[in-house]
């Protein structure tokens, strides 16, 4: 069963306040089933409606795994209707995170493909793991599907037009190291002080008043947020079309066999 703890009013060891802790915890992977997603939304609409809230750190209780993206099973042999629930579940946690009030921290404790990388990306402020065995990046197109627009657009916004151009037509997904590199992360620690950090950060967020911080913020982000809600539901639309393609339904089936070989 999908699981997600979540822990408002952190009290760190330097008595920080106000910042939820929110753990997914959806075995194996932290897939984004649309259950997962639902209760993500819900939890974060509570905590940008509490008053006492200023901050969230995002992190994974799963071993080895941030998010494994979107959930594959919710594309794969499903009916238009249910393809057109899922993707405006996906693109209400995109609208709710990038557009959040809150000082908004990934701490990224594992490899956080596609969906999992434009969550992560979603947040103010990015911090991995330094293992080389975890990845991160918007590999879509090694699927054989396309990243939609403001997939684009958020990775854009993160790492500029060039790399952008590399990271999605080649599908990359980067080493922590790399995505250091790059900007897709911001920083980099040792996997036992993930979570540390993201508090240490968190404290120095916290010191900027936060209506002048939610202005500018929103003064950064309306722009790519408003084209998104602008054109929810052609994104729908486009969103049913394309992954209800035979091809398409192909691609996702060859690539779920090919998850399940790499295990065995
Ligand atoms: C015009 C508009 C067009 C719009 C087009 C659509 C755009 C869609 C946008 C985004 C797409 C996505 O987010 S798709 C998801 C992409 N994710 C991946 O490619 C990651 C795949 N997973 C992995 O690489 C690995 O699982 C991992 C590195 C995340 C973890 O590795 P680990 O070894 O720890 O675990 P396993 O590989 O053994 O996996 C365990 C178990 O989980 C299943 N699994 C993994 N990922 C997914 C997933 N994303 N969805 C569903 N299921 C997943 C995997 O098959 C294993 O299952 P079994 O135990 O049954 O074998």
């Amino acid at each position: 069963a999908t699981k997600m703890a979540l822990r408002a009013g952190l009290r760190s060891k330097r008595g920080l306040t106000g910042v939820a802790v929110m753990r997914m915890q959806s075995p194996p992977v932290n897939s984004l089933n649309l259950e997962l997603l639902t209760d993500i939304c819900i939890a974060l609409e509570k905590l940008e409606m509490d008053k006492s809230c200023r901050g969230l750190i995002i992190t994974s209780n799963q071993p080895k795994v941030f998010s494994a993206g979107l959930d594959i099973l919710e594309m794969y042999g499903k009916s238009p209707e249910h393809c057109g629930e899922f993707w405006k579940a996906v693109q209400e946690m995109w609208l709710k995170f990038y557009g959040s009030n809150l000082v908004t921290i990934a701490a990224i404790n594992g490899s956080s493909p596609a969906g999992g990388c434009l969550m992560a990306m979603t947040c103010d402020y990015r911090i991995m793991a330094d293992n080389p065995r975890y990845s991160i990046g918007l590999n879509e197109t090694q699927l054989g599907i396309v990243a939609p627009f403001w997939f684009k657009d958020t990775l854009m916004n993160t790492v500029g037009h060039r790399t952008t151009e590399m990271a999605l037509e080649l599908g990359l997904l980067y080493s922590p190291a790399e995505a250091l590199k790059i900007g897709m992360v911001d920083q980099l620690v040792p996997e036992d002080q993930v979570l540390t950090t993201a508090t240490e950060a968190m404290t120095k967020w916290l010191a900027i008043p936060d209506h002048a911080r939610q202005i500018t913020k929103s003064m950064i982000r309306k722009p790519t947020i408003d084209k998104l809600m602008s054109n929810r539901e052609d994104d729908v639309k486009n969103f049913v079309k394309f992954i209800s393609k035979d091809s398409i339904q192909k691609s996702l089936g060859v690539y779920l066999e090919m998850l399940k070989k790499r295990k065995a």
